[in-house]
């Protein structure tokens, strides 16, 4: 499960930090079952950066967003807060939305909201406030089980947005959004980065372009 992932405690802290890039990419050859999948130009990224990573369909987006996360081999070569991607650090300061992103069935959006917050020791304010703004509020009672795919998406992206981590790895967030929706992700995006965080966004569209973004194209190796 993406999130929650382990709380930062003490020196795992990972406040947005300009001398701790929230990521560093080397130039690499992306690899999926030892076969090379894409070249990746190197990049750093730091606080306040938003990077559209793009490419055609198959070309490796969420394997390297995942790879990132370090759910899969693939970008050890890469730097997360200075830290290999799986490590405690790395993982305390990235969260972490795949398209269709598990909920726990267990919790309500609510509680999940809540408990994600407590996991991470950090105030759930935040991530009330972003299920406001996607207009969350109707079902914070509600199971998983009773939620369309987008509203399981939007309550996954209130809790990775809220948490105010360093980096956010965001795989195609608005595909599965309503207009009103898309908007209120687009700013809470725009907020993020005028906060400090970082973020690696994928998308085939141009939703994120009001933002002016870096982009990442990746190419087949
Ligand atoms: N664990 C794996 N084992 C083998 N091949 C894999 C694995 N994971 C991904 N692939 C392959 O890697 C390639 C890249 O897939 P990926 O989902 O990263 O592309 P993408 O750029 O995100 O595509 P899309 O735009 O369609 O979402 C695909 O050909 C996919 O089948």
């Amino acid at each position: 499960m993406p999130l929650p992932a382990p709380a930062p405690t003490g020196s795992d802290r990972t406040d947005a930090d300009p001398a701790r890039p929230p990521l560093t990419l080397p130039d690499l050859t992306l690899c999926v079952a030892g076969r090379p999948l894409a070249t990746l130009r190197g990049l750093t990224l730091r606080p306040g950066d938003v990077l559209h990573l793009q490419g055609p369909n198959g070309a490796g987006k969420t394997t390297l967003l995942r790879a990132l996360a370090g759910e899969q081999p693939g970008a050890e070569a890469a730097r997360i807060v200075s830290c290999a991607p799986g490590s405690l650090p790395a993982r305390a300061a990235t969260a972490w939305v795949p398209t269709d992103a598990p909920l726990p069935d267990d919790l309500s959006a609510g509680e999940f909201l809540h408990f994600t917050a407590a996991l991470w020791s950090r105030p759930v304010a935040p991530l009330l406030t972003l299920a406001g703004a996607l207009g969350l509020e109707r079902w914070l009672d509600a199971w998983p089980q009773e939620l369309s795919r987008g509203t399981r998406q939007k309550v996954a992206l209130s809790a990775a947005l809220g948490l105010e981590l360093p980096l956010m790895l965001l795989d195609e967030p608005f595909g599965t959004l309503d207009t009103a929706s898309r908007a209120a992700l687009l700013a809470a995006v725009q907020a993020r980065a005028a906060a400090g965080g970082a973020l690696v966004v994928t998308t085939h569209g141009a939703e994120l372009a009001p933002l002016h973004p870096r982009t990442l194209t990746l190419a087949p190796a």
